[in-house]
């Protein structure tokens, strides 16, 4: 998605511990045209597949998925980070790690939103190691739903979650991809794949 490598050149900001600031446009602030984008670039490439759901971990994914379900028409779910009074039992939980906010997090997810008759695409902001996304997937086969394939707007290419996720056997969609960055030399983002 060119418009999101042209505003990540701009206002990307490279932070020490190999992460990347885009806040202006993704962890933040929020921009409605660039956001719509970002749906009706994954909704376009996840149709074919026929997803009943789009499934999402709060915070930062929430936007991209939500605009992602609009273009498909069909329900958005986010895991929660902390298991609300009101979820009924049962629900599927996992462990992750907050990347931004360092340490263990657990995961909730109702069993009243996710069950056997879901064939669900996963949508997120960042694909970097791959972990939050392999516990999502987990709580997907844990619920007997279908996984059909995985979404990220932004892909740090040099910490290989693709590679990492390949044994989940689906297509992996990014809309830019970091291939590179040090303080020295920049960002060097080029279309997702
Ligand atoms: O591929 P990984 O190595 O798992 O990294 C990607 C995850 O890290 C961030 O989550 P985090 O909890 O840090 O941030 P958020 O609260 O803004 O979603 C991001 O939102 C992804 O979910
Ligand atoms: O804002 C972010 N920047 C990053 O580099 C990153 N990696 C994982 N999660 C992330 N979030």
């Amino acid at each position: 998605m060119q418009s999101l490598v042209d505003a990540i050149r701009e206002q990307g900001v490279i932070l020490p511990g190999g992460f990347l600031k885009v806040d202006g446009l993704v962890n933040h602030q929020l921009l409605p045209g660039l956001t719509r984008e970002m749906g009706v670039r994954f909704a376009e490439l996840f149709a074919p597949l026929k997803p009943t759901k789009v499934l999402t971990i709060e915070v930062s994914g929430i936007a991209p998925a939500i605009s992602t379900a609009m273009e498909l028409n069909v329900p958005m779910v986010y895991a929660r980070k902390k298991k609300p009074l009101t979820m009924k039992e049962p629900a599927f939980t996992a462990s992750s790690v907050s990347r931004t906010k360092g340490g263990a997090v657990d995961l909730f997810i109702s069993s009243e939103f996710l069950g056997p008759d879901d064939r669900v695409i996963v949508i997120d902001d960042f694909l970097a190691s791959g972990g939050t996304l392999r516990a999502l997937t987990g709580m997907i086969e844990l619920s007997g739903a279908t996984l059909l394939g995985l979404g990220c707007v932004v892909e740090k290419q040099f910490e290989s979650g693709r590679d990492n996720l390949a044994d989940l056997g689906v297509p992996i969609h990014t809309l830019a991809n970091i291939v590179r960055m040090s303080e020295q030399d920049g960002i060097e983002v080029e279309v997702g794949r």
